[in-house]
C-alpha cells in the first residue's frame, strides 16, 4: 500500500505579469503575487496547491509545515488540529479585510493533500470530492476597466485602454471570441456609477442574451445603490457587493428582487447565520482559497442548498493549479447556480506543464489524469520565483499603484 504520510511541505512565492486592471481599491500592479504549495509524501508523490502570495499566507504555511510532517494526506481533521495549534486565527486584512489566516493556510495545504492522494491512488480529485456532476465547468467573462499600459511600458498591451462603453464592448467581444463565455461580469466601483451603468447597457445592446453582473466591491453607498436599482433590475442576473457590510446590503436586498451576491461580506462560516437573519445576500461566491479548501467548499455548497442560497465562485488573479482545483470543485458541486469567475484570461504566464487550461465555449474541461490532473513546470516555477524576488514588492497594493497614474486618487469604500 502507498505510504501517503507527509514527508515535506514546500511553498514557493511567485510573481506573474498582470495588466493594469482597475477596481475600487486602485490598479493592479505589474505583477500579481501568488504561491505554489507542494506536499510530498513518504513515497515521493507530490501534490500541488496554489494560493495567495502575501507574506502572511507564505509565513503561515511555512509555520505549519513542520507540524504536518507524518500526517496522512487523507487526515484533514489532523490538518486542522495542527494548524489551529500553530496559528492564531488572525484576520490578515488581505484584499477584502475579512480573510482568516487559518482558513487560508489550511486551504492552501488541503488542496495539495487531495492532489497527492489522488496521484498516489490513481483517482481524480473530482471523484474524491463526491463524483463528477457536469462534463465541463462554465465560467463568465471577467470584464475590467483598465489603463492601456503600465507606467514603465512603452505601448499598450493587447487589450488596450478600457474606460468607455465602446472600449468595454470591444473588450467583451475579444473575451467572448477568444473563450466563448456566455455570462459577462463587470468589475465596477471605478468610474461614476452612471458611467458604469452606461457600460452595462452597451454590453446589453451588444450581447442581448448574455447574463450580466456588476461588482462595485462595496464602492456605492446604500443611497446610490437604491437610486440605481430601477436601472439594474431586469438588466443583471445578480448584483455583487454593491455596498458595504451585511446591514447596508440587506437594505438594498429588501428593495429589490434582483439577488445580491457576495465574496466580501460572507467569507467565513460565522458570517452565514447573520446573513440569513438579515437576508443580505442570496448568492454566495465561494472561494476554496479562503473558505478552507475543497472539503470546506463542498460543505458551504451544502449549506447554500439547505438554505436556498445561490452559489457561484469568486476569483483573484491566479494560474493553472488554482483553475484546475476550481474546476474539480465546481464539477463535483451539484448546486452551482451561476457561471464561475476566473481571472485566467488576463494572465499570460503559466506554471503548469502544457500551458493554460483552455476555455472552450466558456467552459473548462477537467484535465486528464489523477489528482488535479496538472503537473508543475519547474523551469517556469523558477522563472516566476525570480520575478517575485526581483519585482520589488511582497504585498499587493492597488492604491499605491493607482496613485502613480492619478496622484490625488484616494481609496474610499463606499466611494460614490
Ligand atoms: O470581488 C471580487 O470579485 C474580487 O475581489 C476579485 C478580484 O480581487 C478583483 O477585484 C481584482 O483583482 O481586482
Ligand atoms: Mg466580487
Amino acid at each position: 500500500m502507498a505510504d501517503t504520510r507527509i514527508a515535506d511541505i514546500r511553498i514557493t512565492p511567485i510573481a506573474f505579469y498582470d495588466p493594469p486592471l482597475l477596481n475600487n481599491a486602485g490598479c493592479h500592479q505589474p505583477f500579481a503575487l501568488r504561491s505554489i504549495i507542494e506536499v510530498e509524501t513518504e513515497d515521493g508523490v507530490i501534490g500541488l496547491g496554489e494560493s495567495y502570495g502575501n507574506s502572511m499566507t507564505i509565513d503561515g504555511v511555512r509555520a505549519v509545515a513542520e507540524a504536518c510532517r507524518g500526517l496522512d494526506v487523507t487526515d484533514l481533521n489532523g490538518l486542522w488540529a495542527r494548524i489551529n495549534a500553530t496559528l492564531t486565527d488572525q484576520v490578515d486584512g488581505y484584499n477584502t479585510g475579512a480573510g482568516r489566516l487559518v482558513l487560508r493556510v489550511g486551504g492552501a495545504i488541503e488542496v495539495a493533500m487531495w492532489d497527492a492522494f489522488g496521484k498516489a491512488t490513481g483517482r481524480r480529485v473530482v471523484d474524491l470530492l463526491g463524483g463528477q456532476v457536469r462534463d465541463a465547468v462554465p465560467f463568465s467573462a471577467y470584464l475590467f476597466y483598465k489603463f492601456g499600459q503600465h507606467q514603465h511600458e512603452s505601448g499598450p498591451d493587447v487589450w488596450g485602454e478600457v474606460l468607455t462603453p465602446e472600449q468595454l464592448v470591444d473588450e467583451a467581444r475579444r473575451m467572448v471570441d477568444l473563450h466563448g463565455f456566455k455570462a459577462l461580469k463587470l468589475k465596477a466601483g471605478v468610474l461614476e456609477p452612471e458611467a458604469e451603468i452606461a457600460g452595462l447597457r452597451a454590453l446589453r445592446d451588444a450581447f442581448p442574451d448574455a447574463p450580466l453582473r456588476i461588482d462595485p466591491n462595496g464602492g456605492w453607498t446604500v443611497e446610490t445603490t437604491l437610486k440605481l436599482l430601477p436601472q439594474l433590475d431586469g438588466l443583471v442576473e445578480y448584483l455583487e457587493d454593491p455596498t458595504v457590510g451585511l446591514e447596508g446590503n440587506a437594505r438594498v436586498q429588501a428593495a429589490t428582487d434582483t439577488p445580491l451576491a457576495t465574496n466580501m461580506y460572507v467569507v467565513h462560516p460565522s458570517h452565514l447565520p447573520p446573513n440569513m437573519a438579515q437576508d443580505a445576500f442570496r448568492v454566495i461566491l465561494s472561494d476554496h482559497h479562503y473558505w478552507g479548501g475543497l472539503q470546506a467548499s463542498r460543505e458551504l455548497a451544502r449549506v447554500c442548498e439547505i438554505w436556498g442560497l445561490g452559489l457561484s465562485m469568486h476569483s483573484n488573479s491566479h494560474l493553472g493549479i488554482s483553475l484546475a482545483a476550481m474546476a474539480h470543485l465546481a464539477a463535483a458541486t451539484p448546486n452551482l447556480t451561476y457561471d464561475c469567475d476566473s481571472h485566467s484570461p488576463w494572465q499570460t504566464d503559466e506554471v503548469i506543464e502544457g500551458g493554460k487550461l483552455p476555455f472552450r465555449g466558456g467552459k473548462v474541461t477537467l484535465p486528464e489524469g489523477p489528482g488535479l490532473g496538472v503537473t508543475l513546470d519547474r523551469s517556469e516555477l523558477a522563472r516566476l520565483h525570480q520575478n517575485y524576488l526581483d519585482c520589488g514588492f511582497t504585498e499587493r497594493d492597488d492604491a499605491t499603484e493607482m496613485k502613480k497614474y492619478q496622484p490625488d486618487w484616494e481609496f474610499a469604500r463606499p466611494k460614490f
